[in-house]
């Protein structure tokens, strides 16, 4: 057990999927995972760990930002020996390129969070998907025909920011998106070893002030989750 997991050892599996909401966890464990069962709770940061197709996957909430997710991903890896841990989240739009419903893929990440240079003794590291996972990732929405883009996002400290200006910035250098966890998660990873994976389906469009409806956000949700459940299952 950890300060913010209370899970047995050997409760996770090897492959974990982490939306931001834990009840979106509760919601993939319940309809899409089979003998799934609530392994953690604390704080309501609700982890189950169940089978598709015969595999062993877990998912959990990771919370908002990037302090969040990094407290979870790294127990799950250090003290749980997960090995894979795939981000399926939400994201704003800049680029009129992209469209409410896409999927995009974080092969970078972009961030204006310090976590990193802490990390990386104030050098700028790349932030950057495993590519195997990525490629699987890619594979499977090819085959499902879900639309989807792969290159930069951009995970912001802030969800409110009253600079503006900083949109032109990301759409000049081709961000796809902006959500608040990837490059955390990127950090991690690389820190401990493990590997990862951001998808997120773009639910704003922030240039286009839209958002999709409550039904948009379940039929994008449901097909993500479909996604990254045949990605994974996939995996060796
Ligand atoms: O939908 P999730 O996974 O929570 O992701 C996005 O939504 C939250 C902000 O509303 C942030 O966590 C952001 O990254
Ligand atoms: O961080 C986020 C997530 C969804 N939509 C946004 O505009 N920002």
């Amino acid at each position: 057990m950890t300060p913010h997991i209370n899970a047995p050892k050997g409760a996770f599996a090897k492959i974990v999927l982490m939306p931001g909401d834990p009840l979106r966890a509760k919601y993939i464990a319940e309809n899409f995972l089979d003998n799934a069962q609530l392994i953690t709770d604390v704080r309501n940061m609700l982890g189950y760990t169940g089978e598709f197709q015969g595999k062993a996957i877990s998912v959990m909430g990771s919370g908002m930002g990037i302090p969040s997710i990094s407290i979870y991903a790294k127990e799950l890896i250090t003290e749980y020996g997960v090995e894979n841990i795939i981000r399926i989240g939400s994201c704003g739009a800049i680029s009129n390129k992209i469209k409410l419903m896409d999927v995009v893929m974080a092969m970078g990440a972009s961030t204006d969070s310090a976590v990193n240079r802490t990390r990386f003794k104030d050098t700028d590291f790349a932030m950057i998907a495993d590519f195997n996972l990525l490629r699987l990732a890619v594979q499977s929405a090819e085959n499902q025909n879900i639309n989807y883009h792969v290159g930069n996002l951009y995970s912001s400290d802030l969800f409110y920011s009253a600079d503006e200006s900083r949109y032109d910035l990301m759409e000049k250098y081709g961000m796809l998106g902006v959500e608040m966890e990837a490059a955390g998660l990127y950090g991690v990873a690389a820190e401990y070893g493990a590997k990862a994976l951001a998808m997120m389906t773009v639910t704003d469009h922030i240039r286009q002030g839209l958002h999709l409806t409550a039904e948009e956000r379940q039929q994008t949700l449901n097909d993500m989750i479909k996604l990254t459940l045949e990605a994974v299952s996939l995996i060796d």
